[in-house]
């Protein structure tokens, strides 16, 4: 069942000097189908981040649409799109974006607090899911009082709080040591396992290739994607080999 639909977008930024305009995205569509995990690659200035913030319904397309479970973001007023964001969208940041003046408790209540969730359903949410990610003893801790892979675990369980249809990720190891980055993404392929659908922009090989299909941006375009055939497939020297041509074409043009 497709619950992403990406269609035609088109991204022109203008910049103020002399009225410059950049196409950040150029015809960008793709569809994403529930339990998948995917990731964006490309080089920096390719549109990763512009297409994450369109998929985020954070910034808006020149021309195109996107829909999630067949609701398209243009059709949802102003004022409905940060709730309309909360109870289908999971953020996941690099630098873990979690409030310093939260405990981690709270931190990861947070989007069931702003949609005025009973105590009774924040209490059933919390625990199984805080027990499954292994930080049931740090509820009373402050982000400061914590590691960098506690705080993305943290911010992990913020996202899954809602049980949204898609996690949206950004580059969620780039800020861990090798370890961590191992975990998070061993987390992720579980949660994946279990049916989670995610999306997750990196850089690294090692990421993407926990990934069922890798898409792979270049000049605001996707130029190929590869996905694994069996679950158990390696993919890390398809994405290696997409990444050398890619690499050879800017150096020859
Ligand atoms: N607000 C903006 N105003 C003008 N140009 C922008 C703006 N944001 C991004 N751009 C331009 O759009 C293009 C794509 O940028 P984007 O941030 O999406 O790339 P990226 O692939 O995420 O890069 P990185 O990996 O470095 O984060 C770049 O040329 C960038 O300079």
């Amino acid at each position: 069942m497709t619950i992403l639909e990406v269609k035609s977008l088109k991204k022109i930024y203008k910049t103020r000097f002399r009225g410059n305009q950049v196409e950040a995205l150029s015809n960008i569509s793709f569809s994403v189908d529930q339990g998948e995990f995917i990731a964006i690659m490309g080089e920096s200035g390719s549109g990763k981040t512009t297409l994450l913030n369109i998929m985020a319904s954070l910034d808006s397309p020149s021309e195109g649409s996107v829909l999630l479970n067949g609701k398209s973001y243009a059709d949802i007023r102003e004022d409905e799109l940060s709730s309309f964001r909360r109870d289908n969208l999971g953020f996941v940041f690099q630098d873990f974006n979690l409030l310093d003046n939260l405990n981690i408790k709270d931190n990861i209540l947070l989007p069931l607090v702003l949609s005025n969730c009973s105590r009774k359903v924040m209490k059933e949410r919390l625990f199984p899911l805080v027990r499954k990610l292994g930080i049931e003893n740090l509820m009373r801790k402050f982000p400061y009082e914590v590691s960098g892979g506690q705080k993305q675990r943290t911010a992990v369980a913020r996202s899954l709080i809602t049980s949204p249809s898609l996690i949206l990720a950004d580059e969620p190891t780039g800020a861990l040591d090798s370890h961590s980055s191992e975990e998070l993404l061993k987390l992720f392929s579980e949660l994946n396992r279990e049916g989670q659908t995610i999306m997750m922009v990196t850089h690294s090989v090692q990421a993407a290739g926990c990934a069922n299909r890798v898409l792979f941006i270049k000049d605001g375009k996707i130029i190929c994607e590869v996905s694994k055939h069996s679950p158990n497939e390696d993919i890390t020297q398809k994405i290696f080999s997409v990444l050398s041509a890619i690499s050879t074409a800017r150096e020859t043009s």
